[in-house]
């Protein structure tokens, strides 16, 4: 990629109206094919949208997935400190071993999808700041993690998935999601790894406290430094590299997705290139993807995190694609009433 081209925060706004848009011809010339295609219009429903969105932003009728690209970040939590959490925060570190040995569900994932995987610890041995008594980062640590995000981004990728790994990160993920859309804790609290009624209740009061804390910068780029955590950062420049390179997006569960609110706020169109991948069954998932103003694309109750959902929908992405690129149209077939 390119270098990382924000120095400040507030400039994500501006950086909107500088980014490519979807080729309108590829869509006009994927919308025309899907019409023609041997099969009543509409009948394979979200897969023609699908195929239409990504010949958007790869700019051709027909476009293709041989290399899709996933990439996990991973992050620790001064919040942990709150009690939020059921796992310890050392199974941060360990999961990215376990990633790093192919033990994983992201790795067998990313196996059956057909993508290539790189996990990206972002100094776990130093969580950020506890975001109930300060910011979580100054604005110099979450450009830097950005920056890291935005670096690994192969600008050859024909789509990416993202996910994330970090013990504490549904707090961090509900603080992002009500900075952005409003509402207390308890509209976006929820069970995380699993946390019982006590540990919800402190995750709640936590994340209110966070709320007050940071009143200022609620509903802005600045939330991503106040309330989130290098990997949120690193999503967010990941998205943008890709926004550049007019790759499409696949973005995982309610983590990944609460990751680029701080974005929405900046300017709704800086995800016009990102799919939600799945709902996540975290309750606060549905109003968040409302919030954001997407559709997921799969629902099987999972909570995972990692990526996982976003590997998962890489394959109904190359479905949608298969059908697209290799049916028939009327004309071909000789099919009559198209
Ligand atoms: O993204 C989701 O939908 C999701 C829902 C629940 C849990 N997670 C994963 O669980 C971890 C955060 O959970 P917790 O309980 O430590 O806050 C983090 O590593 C996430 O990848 C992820
Ligand atoms: C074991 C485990 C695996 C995970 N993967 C993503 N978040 C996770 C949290 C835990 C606790």
């Amino acid at each position: 990629m390119t270098d990382f081209p924000l120095k400040s925060l507030d400039a994500m706004s501006s950086f909107a109206g500088e980014l490519p848009l979807a080729d309108a011809a590829a869509i006009e010339a994927a919308t025309n094919r899907q019409m023609s295609l041997t099969k009543p219009p509409g009948a394979l429903g979200r897969l023609e949208d699908v195929a239409i969105f990504i010949a958007g932003w790869q700019g051709a009728e027909k476009p293709q997935i041989d290399h899709a690209q996933a990439l996990v970040f991973a992050g620790n939590h001064g919040v942990c400190a709150q009690g939020v959490n059921p796992f310890p925060q050392e199974v941060t570190v360990q999961m990215v071993a376990n990633f790093e040995a192919g033990g994983a569900a992201i790795n067998q994932l990313c196996k059956a999808a057909g993508a290539d995987l790189s996990v990206i610890p972002l100094d776990l041995d130093t969580p950020t700041g506890d975001i109930t008594t300060g910011p979580a980062m100054s604005e110099a640590e979450t450009l830097a993690a950005m920056a890291r995000g935005w670096d690994a981004v192969d600008p050859n990728a024909q789509i990416l998935c993202l996910g994330e790994m970090g013990i504490g990160n549904s707090t961090i993920a509900a603080a992002l999601a009500a900075a952005a859309f409003g509402g207390s804790a308890a509209k976006w609290v929820g069970p995380g790894t699993g946390s019982d009624a006590d540990g919800i209740a402190r995750k709640t009061r936590a994340i209110d406290a966070a709320l007050d804390r940071h009143a200022a910068k609620l509903g802005t780029a600045q939330a991503l430094a106040a309330l989130g955590g290098r990997e949120q950062a690193a999503i967010c420049g990941a998205v943008l590299a890709a926004r550049a390179a007019r790759i499409p997006v696949l973005l995982d569960g309610f983590i990944c997705t609460a990751a680029v609110a701080p974005l929405h706020s900046a300017d709704p169109r800086l995800l016009d290139h990102c799919l939600v991948a799945h709902a996540s069954a975290e309750p606060g998932h549905a109003a968040l993807v409302i919030g954001l103003g997407k559709a997921p694309l799969l629902d099987l109750g999972m909570r995972l995190g990692e990526g996982s959902g976003a590997a998962l929908a890489l394959g109904v992405v190359k479905a949608a694609l298969a059908c697209h690129n290799g049916m028939a149209t009327f004309a071909e077939a000789g099919v009559s009433g198209g």
